[in-house]
């Protein structure tokens, strides 16, 4: 029993880690995973493709709690390989847990669908899985393993729903989600950020604009949103506000991408004032990656 799927990477446009209301944005960078389930199998063995020495539990951590909600309690192994770097700020670890609880999902033969958005129920009866109930089992997966503070409900969704989700991770549930469609320009410093170590006390402090920030999302003005949300966290987590500075005047919106350290600059194609090449010069000399991409509206796919 073989199943594979696929999940997206995402940027920011409020981190959660202030009040536990967050809002990301899906785009099209994917971590893929391929699930072997074997009844006769003791445990679950995983694998990081790009990373052999890499923390394995979230992955072996989604499918035994997959295969123990709808299915037998199958063992067997968990491979995943990555466009999304890890600890990057790209959202790897969401992209990780959906890939993987959906990848079990097709192992077990079930199919996955879309119930009514915010409630995960399967209305549509030939569904056995809603996309959402995939996403929650993922979060109790990384809740579990320890690698998120809030839960990443927020990320979650973007990466297995695609476009633009507000959420609260308190309560896992889906305020808003609505389809974007901009160019996006990431920037990825060499060094590396994990969310789980991130100043939680210092994210607090800037809660009043989490709570501003959270108002823009929610009216829609999700670009000014995750610039604002850029300039408050990074003060607070201790980044380098220049990088955004310098985007500001040829992007729709840009923000550090959840705990750093990756930048995201957004650029809506009907604005004209927009220009994601003159960001890419400006950024052009900085050390690490620059990656050209766009959103993606669609999500998490089981291949
Ligand atoms: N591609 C992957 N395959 C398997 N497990 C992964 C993968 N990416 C992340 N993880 C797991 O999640 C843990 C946390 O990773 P990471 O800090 O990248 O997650 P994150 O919270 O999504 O952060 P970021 O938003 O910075 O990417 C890793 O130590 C690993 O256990
Ligand atoms: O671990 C977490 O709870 C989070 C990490 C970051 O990606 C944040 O951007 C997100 O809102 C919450």
């Amino acid at each position: 029993m073989e199943g594979r799927a696929a999940a997206l990477g995402a940027g920011t446009v409020l981190n959660a880690l202030a009040t536990g209301s967050g809002a990301a944005f899906g785009i099209d960078v994917e971590a893929r995973a391929t699930v072997t389930l074997d009844s006769d199998a003791e445990g679950i063995d995983g694998t990081i493709a790009e990373d052999p020495d890499g923390d394995t539990a979230l992955i072996e951590r989604c499918v035994a709690l997959a295969t123990g909600r709808w299915g037998d309690g199958e063992g067997g192994a968990v491979r995943t390989d990555s466009d999304v770097p890890l600890a990057a700020g790209l959202k790897s670890s969401s992209a990780a847990a959906n890939a993987t609880v959906l990848a079990t999902c097709d192992a077990l033969g079930l199919t996955v669908g879309d119930g009514s958005a915010g409630t995960g129920n399967a209305v549509d009866p030939a569904v056995d899985v809603t996309r959402l109930e995939a996403c929650r089992l993922g979060v109790r997966a990384a809740r579990e393993a320890g690698v998120t503070v809030t839960g990443a409900f927020d990320d979650a969704t973007a990466s297995m729903l695609g476009g633009v989700t507000v959420t609260d991770n308190a309560s896992d549930e889906l305020r808003s989600r609505e389809a974007v469609d901009w160019d996006v320009l990431v920037w990825t410093p060499p060094e590396r950020a994990y969310s789980a170590d991130a100043d939680v006390a210092r994210c607090e402090a800037v809660a009043p604009m989490a709570d501003l920030v959270a108002d823009l999302a929610l009216d829609g003005r999700y670009a000014e949103a995750m610039t604002v949300n850029g300039l408050a966290f990074s003060a607070a987590l201790g980044f380098d506000a220049d990088p955004a500075v310098e985007a500001m005047p040829h992007a729709t919106g840009v923000s550090l991408s959840g705990t750093g350290p990756s930048v995201v600059a957004v650029a809506d194609p009907d604005d004209p004032e927009t220009d994601p090449d003159r960001v890419a010069d400006a950024w052009g000399d900085r050390p690490g990656t620059l990656r050209r991409t766009t959103t993606r509206n669609d999500g998490a796919t089981i291949e």
